[in-house]
């Protein structure tokens, strides 16, 4: 009799403001995903690997109870799920393994555009409608103020407007629910960016192989959207000059141009922005043909 390999599950966000960057980052991987809106356990046919497609608020409880090994989920969900858990004494523990470089949004309190905001102070003893009472709660008692929670799942904008509530505290990226519902931000309450978490208790050593070859290809894949891959023919006189305008703390590579001993090709991977300003800049010292090319994988 054989035994299979144990496959590492990974939960992410079915649908929803995660789940096109969280499949697009696991493709950008390697991982080779058969994705219908009906297949809830998707295989990877390429590496022993599960997706487990679900909401995103049951994530970090699935990772918390070892349901699944990995989760991709919003730290605002993340902390809710934390508190709401320490609070009843359940289990709590996992392990936040990175960071990702997307789903930032603002968890913030928004009042009536009319309202008089003096301060925190002039919150006290209001009532928030939100989808985090603990994120809120944590928040109000850190800062000594007392706030009553009316709990809504979605369009937590709508609250004040029918009476439901005197404010509201909710997700904000670009503002524009806010504004169309006549709200103003008043206080952020917490930064919240996506992040990849881990099953606090060890995993077996199958798995834990598979996560070895996920990470650094996960790191590789943010690595190279902030990095670009910098080209240009600059005057060989010049190149001390050249190599100083140039982003990031790599040293470039001078390469000689055939039938040329005026000229060279400076390649460089820049880790920083790289402005329009400093292309101008290198023109002005006779440099041309300058390329800036997006880079899709990088490793080590
Ligand atoms: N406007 C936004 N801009 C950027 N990120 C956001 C925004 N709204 C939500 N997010 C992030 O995306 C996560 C998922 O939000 P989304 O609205 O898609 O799902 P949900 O309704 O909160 O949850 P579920 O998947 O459980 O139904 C949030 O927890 C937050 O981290
Ligand atoms: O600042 P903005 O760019 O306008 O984004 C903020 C809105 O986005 C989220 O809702 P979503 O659109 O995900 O709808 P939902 O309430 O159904 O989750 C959040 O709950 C806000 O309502
Ligand atoms: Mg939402």
């Amino acid at each position: 009799m054989t035994t299979s390999q144990p496959r590492l599950r990974i939960a992410m966000q079915k649908s929803g403001r995660l789940s096109d960057d969280t499949q697009a980052l696991l493709k950008r991987c390697g991982l080779k995903l058969n994705v219908s809106d009906r297949r809830l356990l998707a295989h990877v046919s390429n590496m022993p690997i599960d997706i487990m497609r679900v909401r995103s608020s049951d994530i970090p409880g699935l990772v918390m109870d070892g349901v699944c090994d990995l989760g991709i989920v919003g730290d605002n969900t993340l902390e809710e799920e934390e508190l709401d858990r320490q609070l009843k004494g359940n289990k709590s523990a996992y392990i936040r393994t990175t960071a990702l470089d997307f789903g930032g949004c603002r968890f913030s309190i928004a009042m009536p555009e009319e309202f008089e905001y003096t301060g925190l102070d002039c919150l006290n003893g209001l009532r928030f409608a939100t989808t985090y009472p603990q994120l809120l709660n944590r928040f109000a008692k850190a800062n000594g103020i007392n706030v009553e929670f009316c709990l809504l799942k979605g369009s937590v904008e709508v609250a004040p407007r029918v009476g439901l509530a005197d404010g509201i505290c909710d997700l904000v990226s670009t503002g524009a629910t806010l504004e169309a519902n006549g709200l103003k931000e008043v206080a952020e309450v917490f930064h919240s960016k996506a992040s990849l978490i881990q099953r606090a208790d060890p995993l077996c050593a199958d798995k834990q192989g598979i996560l070895d070859t996920l990470l650094p290809r996960i790191h590789g894949v943010m690595k190279a959207k902030e990095s670009k891959y910098i080209m240009l023919h600059a005057p060989k006189d010049k190149i001390a000059q050249v190599s100083a305008l140039m982003p990031g703390k790599e040293t470039p590579t001078i390469l000689p141009l055939a039938g040329r001993d005026d000229i060279v090709a400076v390649h460089v991977v820049a880790t920083e922005t790289f402005f329009w300003e400093t292309m101008e800049k290198l023109k002005g010292l006779g440099c041309n043909s300058i390329l800036v090319m997006p880079i899709e994988k990088m490793m080590g």
